[in-house]
């Protein structure tokens, strides 16, 4: 039998892991997968090609109107594509982490990103039966009226220990020093535009410092599943019922 469209909404900040554990969710659930900082990602890849100046407002985002970007939803297969160009390695470089939020935190840029991710969304709700979306704006802007809406938290610390082992291979003090920029620096810009450290109301925050990457993943679908609330900001002292 055919279930309700379903959209799961996960934000977070940089290494919380909603890209991975997203795509872990839309996987086991037979739902698309949208990955909105690659579409970010891939609009600073082109304007960087283009040799535009990042900082050319309306260069910019006539660039992301014009972009001719091919938004993979598969979890299986996630190539990214501007102009039939496969940018997929090439968004991930660091000249592109570096130089992303500069575009990001465009209104107009965000404006219409926003509007391609709510096509797709609507896609694919249809076609796939839901999906899962992650950014950072996805369960207070671009879909709020998102079935499930998640923010993925995690401490400082272990967002630097689990993207320094990503990309250096360990999480020595040298090797944390040199992921800092791309964690922290990042996360303040990105966040004068979007609020991805506190959860909205109505969303279920899920710190995410002290579990495993498969535990997220069943805390996620035991909330989408109806099995548990995965809440882990403190909860208010329980007042005992005198007519109890
Ligand atoms: N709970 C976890 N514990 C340890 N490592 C994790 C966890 N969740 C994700 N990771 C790893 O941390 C890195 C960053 O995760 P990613 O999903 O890219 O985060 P984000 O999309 O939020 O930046 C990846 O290498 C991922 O495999
Ligand atoms: N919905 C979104 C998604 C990403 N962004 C911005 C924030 C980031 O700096 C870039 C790239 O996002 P991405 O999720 O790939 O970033 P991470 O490297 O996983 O931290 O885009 C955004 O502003 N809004």
């Amino acid at each position: 039998m055919p279930h309700t469209p379903l959209t799961i909404a996960i934000d977070g900040p940089s290494g919380s892991g909603k890209s991975s554990v997203s795509r872990a969710v839309a996987r086991e659930l037979g739902l698309a997968y949208l990955d909105t900082g690659a579409m970010y990602r891939a609009l600073a890849w082109h304007c960087l090609e283009q040799g535009l100046d990042l900082d050319d407002g309306e260069a910019v985002t006539q660039a992301a109107r014009d972009l001719p970007l091919d938004v993979p939803t598969d979890p299986d297969g996630q190539s990214v594509t501007v102009g039939g160009t496969d940018v997929t390695g090439a968004i991930r470089e660091q000249r592109v982490t570096e130089q992303v939020s500069a575009v990001a935190t465009n209104l107009d840029v965000r404006a219409e990103l926003r509007r391609r991710q709510r096509e797709v969304i609507g896609a694919q709700r249809e076609e796939r039966g839901g999906i899962v979306a992650e950014g950072r704006d996805i369960t207070t802007v671009v879909a709020p009226d998102a079935e499930h809406r998640v923010l993925l938290t995690a401490s400082e610390e272990a967002r630097l220990a689990r993207r320094s082992t990503e990309l250096h291979g360990g999480a020595d003090a040298d090797q944390v020093a040199a992921t800092r920029d791309q964690i922290v620096r990042r996360d303040e810009q990105d966040s004068t535009v979007s609020a991805f450290m506190e959860a909205a109301d109505g969303v279920v925050t899920l710190d995410t410092s002290d579990l495993t990457f498969d535990e997220v993943v069943a805390a996620v679908l035991a909330l989408v599943r109806g099995e548990v609330v995965a809440q882990t900001e403190p909860q208010a002292p329980h007042t005992p019922d005198p007519d109890a």
